[in-house]
Protein backbone atom coordinates (compact mmCIF):
# COMPACT_ATOMS: atom_id res chain seq x y z
CA UNK A 1 0.00 0.00 0.00
CA UNK A 2 1.08 3.48 -0.95
CA UNK A 3 2.26 5.05 2.52
CA UNK A 4 0.18 8.41 3.43
CA UNK A 5 2.49 10.76 5.32
CA UNK A 6 0.41 13.07 7.13
CA UNK A 7 0.67 16.46 9.83
CA UNK A 8 -1.28 17.72 12.12
CA UNK A 9 -0.58 21.31 12.87
CA UNK A 10 -3.88 21.51 15.84
CA UNK A 11 -3.95 24.73 16.86
CA UNK A 12 -0.16 25.95 15.51
CA UNK A 13 0.39 28.05 12.65
CA UNK A 14 0.02 31.96 11.60
CA UNK A 15 -0.19 32.88 7.72
CA UNK A 16 3.91 33.54 7.88
CA UNK A 17 3.67 29.45 8.59
CA UNK A 18 2.59 28.72 5.17
CA UNK A 19 5.88 28.98 3.99
CA UNK A 20 6.52 25.32 5.22
CA UNK A 21 3.68 24.33 3.02
CA UNK A 22 5.34 25.97 -0.48
CA UNK A 23 8.88 24.42 0.77
CA UNK A 24 6.80 20.80 1.54
CA UNK A 25 4.67 20.78 -1.94
CA UNK A 26 8.02 21.50 -3.89
CA UNK A 27 10.25 19.20 -2.11
CA UNK A 28 7.45 16.24 -2.30
CA UNK A 29 6.71 17.66 -6.32
CA UNK A 30 10.75 17.59 -7.09
CA UNK A 31 11.92 14.05 -5.30
CA UNK A 32 8.36 12.26 -6.72
CA UNK A 33 7.97 11.27 -3.45
CA UNK A 34 6.75 7.74 -2.90
CA UNK A 35 4.30 8.38 -0.75
CA UNK A 36 1.00 10.28 -0.25
CA UNK A 37 1.84 13.70 1.61
CA UNK A 38 -1.16 15.72 3.59
CA UNK A 39 -1.24 18.57 6.31
CA UNK A 40 -4.09 19.21 8.09
CA UNK A 41 -4.14 22.73 9.36
CA UNK A 42 -6.29 24.72 11.17
CA UNK A 43 -9.63 26.38 9.66
CA UNK A 44 -8.04 29.58 9.05
CA UNK A 45 -5.19 28.64 7.28
CA UNK A 46 -7.16 25.95 5.30
CA UNK A 47 -7.97 27.94 1.74
CA UNK A 48 -4.29 29.69 1.68
CA UNK A 49 -2.68 26.49 2.49
CA UNK A 50 -4.05 24.44 -0.49
CA UNK A 51 -3.98 27.50 -2.83
CA UNK A 52 -0.43 27.29 -2.07
CA UNK A 53 -0.17 23.25 -2.25
CA UNK A 54 -2.12 23.66 -5.25
CA UNK A 55 -2.30 19.48 -5.33
CA UNK A 56 1.28 18.79 -4.76
CA UNK A 57 0.34 17.57 -1.23
CA UNK A 58 -2.71 17.13 0.56
CA UNK A 59 -4.54 19.98 2.73
CA UNK A 60 -6.75 18.53 5.03
CA UNK A 61 -9.44 19.88 7.98
CA UNK A 62 -9.02 19.08 11.86
CA UNK A 63 -12.81 18.55 12.23
CA UNK A 64 -15.70 19.41 11.06
CA UNK A 65 -19.10 19.29 12.49
CA UNK A 66 -21.84 16.55 11.69
CA UNK A 67 -24.60 19.16 10.60
CA UNK A 68 -23.83 20.57 6.81
CA UNK A 69 -25.32 24.17 7.94
CA UNK A 70 -26.94 25.83 10.81
CA UNK A 71 -26.81 27.95 14.03
CA UNK A 72 -23.82 26.18 15.20
CA UNK A 73 -21.32 29.51 15.66
CA UNK A 74 -17.63 28.63 15.98
CA UNK A 75 -18.25 25.48 13.83
CA UNK A 76 -17.15 24.49 10.38
CA UNK A 77 -19.16 21.97 8.41
CA UNK A 78 -17.57 19.03 5.63
CA UNK A 79 -18.81 21.24 2.97
CA UNK A 80 -16.79 24.01 4.11
CA UNK A 81 -13.76 22.03 4.42
CA UNK A 82 -14.08 20.81 0.57
CA UNK A 83 -14.84 24.06 -0.78
CA UNK A 84 -12.16 25.57 0.94
CA UNK A 85 -9.89 23.14 -1.22
CA UNK A 86 -9.47 20.15 1.53
CA UNK A 87 -9.16 16.82 0.22
CA UNK A 88 -9.52 15.37 3.60
CA UNK A 89 -10.03 15.71 7.33
CA UNK A 90 -9.11 14.51 11.38
CA UNK A 91 -11.68 12.99 13.11
CA UNK A 92 -11.69 11.86 16.88
CA UNK A 93 -8.68 13.06 17.48
CA UNK A 94 -8.08 12.83 20.86
CA UNK A 95 -7.85 16.23 21.95
CA UNK A 96 -11.36 16.43 20.69
CA UNK A 97 -12.22 13.49 22.84
CA UNK A 98 -10.61 15.28 25.53
CA UNK A 99 -11.31 18.95 25.52
CA UNK A 100 -14.87 18.76 23.66
CA UNK A 101 -16.23 15.36 24.80
CA UNK A 102 -16.54 13.69 22.04
CA UNK A 103 -17.39 10.66 21.39
CA UNK A 104 -17.19 7.42 18.99
CA UNK A 105 -21.02 8.03 18.18
CA UNK A 106 -20.25 11.90 17.46
CA UNK A 107 -17.23 10.78 15.40
CA UNK A 108 -19.07 8.68 13.30
CA UNK A 109 -21.63 10.95 12.78
CA UNK A 110 -18.83 13.60 10.96
CA UNK A 111 -17.28 11.01 9.00
CA UNK A 112 -20.14 10.46 6.65
CA UNK A 113 -21.15 14.41 5.92
CA UNK A 114 -17.36 13.90 5.20
CA UNK A 115 -17.60 10.88 2.40
CA UNK A 116 -20.28 13.22 0.84
CA UNK A 117 -18.68 16.08 0.43
CA UNK A 118 -15.82 14.06 -1.28
CA UNK A 119 -13.25 13.86 1.51
CA UNK A 120 -11.17 11.02 3.33
CA UNK A 121 -11.95 11.17 6.82
CA UNK A 122 -8.72 9.77 9.12
CA UNK A 123 -10.29 8.35 11.93
CA UNK A 124 -8.16 8.71 15.20
CA UNK A 125 -8.19 6.30 18.14
CA UNK A 126 -5.41 5.15 20.90
CA UNK A 127 -5.77 3.83 24.53
CA UNK A 128 -5.04 5.99 27.94
CA UNK A 129 -1.88 5.20 29.97
CA UNK A 130 -4.40 4.18 32.16
CA UNK A 131 -6.32 1.57 30.28
CA UNK A 132 -3.10 0.07 28.84
CA UNK A 133 -1.98 -0.28 32.78
CA UNK A 134 -5.18 -2.10 33.13
CA UNK A 135 -5.23 -4.63 30.47
CA UNK A 136 -7.33 -3.18 28.42
CA UNK A 137 -5.68 -1.41 25.54
CA UNK A 138 -6.94 -3.85 22.64
CA UNK A 139 -10.16 -3.68 23.91
CA UNK A 140 -10.52 0.01 23.81
CA UNK A 141 -9.15 -0.19 20.60
CA UNK A 142 -11.17 -2.51 19.14
CA UNK A 143 -14.57 -0.63 20.97
CA UNK A 144 -13.46 2.68 19.18
CA UNK A 145 -13.35 0.97 15.82
CA UNK A 146 -16.64 -0.42 16.81
CA UNK A 147 -18.40 2.72 17.59
CA UNK A 148 -16.51 5.67 15.51
CA UNK A 149 -16.27 3.66 11.98
CA UNK A 150 -19.43 2.90 10.16
CA UNK A 151 -19.62 0.08 8.27
CA UNK A 152 -20.83 1.50 4.56
CA UNK A 153 -17.66 3.94 5.38
CA UNK A 154 -15.36 1.33 6.07
CA UNK A 155 -16.36 -0.08 2.87
CA UNK A 156 -16.21 2.72 0.93
CA UNK A 157 -12.37 3.44 0.95
CA UNK A 158 -12.92 6.62 2.14
CA UNK A 159 -11.43 6.48 5.93
CA UNK A 160 -8.46 6.12 7.31
CA UNK A 161 -7.31 5.37 11.06
CA UNK A 162 -4.86 6.73 13.21
CA UNK A 163 -3.59 4.79 16.11
CA UNK A 164 -2.26 7.35 19.01
CA UNK A 165 -1.81 5.89 22.00
CA UNK A 166 -1.94 9.31 24.51
CA UNK A 167 1.15 8.29 26.08
CA UNK A 168 3.24 8.88 22.81
CA UNK A 169 1.79 12.55 22.08
CA UNK A 170 3.76 15.25 22.29
CA UNK A 171 6.04 13.21 25.14
CA UNK A 172 9.01 11.90 22.76
CA UNK A 173 8.28 8.12 23.99
CA UNK A 174 7.23 6.23 21.21
CA UNK A 175 6.01 2.63 22.60
CA UNK A 176 7.76 -0.80 21.47
CA UNK A 177 7.66 -1.80 18.00
CA UNK A 178 5.61 -5.41 19.40
CA UNK A 179 2.74 -2.60 20.66
CA UNK A 180 2.26 -0.81 17.40
CA UNK A 181 2.46 -4.36 15.29
CA UNK A 182 0.12 -5.95 18.00
CA UNK A 183 -2.66 -3.24 17.97
CA UNK A 184 -2.66 -2.47 14.13
CA UNK A 185 -3.41 -6.21 14.20
CA UNK A 186 -6.05 -6.21 15.91
CA UNK A 187 -7.37 -2.73 14.07
CA UNK A 188 -6.85 -4.64 10.79
CA UNK A 189 -8.72 -7.52 12.07
CA UNK A 190 -11.72 -5.09 13.25
CA UNK A 191 -11.54 -3.89 10.33
CA UNK A 192 -11.67 -6.98 8.11
CA UNK A 193 -14.86 -7.74 10.59
CA UNK A 194 -16.52 -4.56 9.41
CA UNK A 195 -15.29 -4.52 5.69
CA UNK A 196 -14.72 -7.87 4.29
CA UNK A 197 -11.95 -7.65 2.09
CA UNK A 198 -12.35 -4.04 1.54
CA UNK A 199 -11.13 -3.44 5.35
CA UNK A 200 -7.17 -4.68 4.06
CA UNK A 201 -7.02 -1.62 1.67
CA UNK A 202 -7.84 0.77 4.95
CA UNK A 203 -4.40 2.64 5.73
CA UNK A 204 -3.68 2.73 9.50
CA UNK A 205 -1.55 5.29 10.36
CA UNK A 206 0.63 5.26 13.45
CA UNK A 207 0.99 8.65 15.67
CA UNK A 208 2.53 10.01 18.54
CA UNK A 209 6.34 11.68 18.74
CA UNK A 210 7.02 10.63 14.99
CA UNK A 211 10.01 12.66 13.68
CA UNK A 212 13.02 12.21 11.21
CA UNK A 213 15.04 9.74 13.12
CA UNK A 214 12.49 6.92 14.05
CA UNK A 215 9.79 7.61 11.04
CA UNK A 216 11.37 5.47 8.88
CA UNK A 217 11.47 2.11 11.64
CA UNK A 218 7.77 2.92 12.14
CA UNK A 219 7.32 2.88 9.08
CA UNK A 220 8.56 -0.69 8.37
CA UNK A 221 6.54 -2.57 11.44
CA UNK A 222 3.75 -4.63 9.92
CA UNK A 223 0.60 -3.01 9.07
CA UNK A 224 1.63 0.31 9.66
CA UNK A 225 0.31 2.56 6.14
CA UNK A 226 1.69 5.94 7.52
CA UNK A 227 2.15 8.18 10.05
CA UNK A 228 0.50 10.85 12.02
CA UNK A 229 2.69 13.55 12.93
CA UNK A 230 2.16 16.36 15.16
CA UNK A 231 5.37 18.49 16.40
CA UNK A 232 7.33 17.25 13.69
CA UNK A 233 5.22 18.86 10.77
CA UNK A 234 5.70 22.19 11.70
CA UNK A 235 8.96 22.11 9.97
CA UNK A 236 9.38 21.39 6.11
O1 LIG B 1 -1.28 14.00 18.00
C1 LIG B 1 -0.47 13.77 17.13
C2 LIG B 1 -0.84 13.88 15.71
O2 LIG B 1 -2.22 13.96 15.55
C3 LIG B 1 0.92 13.42 17.45
O3 LIG B 1 1.57 14.53 17.94
P1 LIG B 1 3.19 14.53 18.12
O4 LIG B 1 3.76 14.02 16.83
O5 LIG B 1 3.52 15.95 18.40
O6 LIG B 1 3.46 13.59 19.24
Amino acid sequence: MRPLIAGNWKMHGMAAQLREIEAMSKTVHAARTAADVLICVPAALLSRAASIAAGRIGIGGEDCHAQASGAYTGDCSADMLKDAGATTMNAGHSDRRKYHGETDAMVAAKAEPARRAGLTTIICIGETQAQRDGGNALAVCGQQIAGSVPTDLARSGTIAIAYEPLSAIGSGHVPAPGQIIEVHRKIRECLLERAGAAGADIRILYGGSVWSDNVHDILGLADVDGVLIGGASLLA
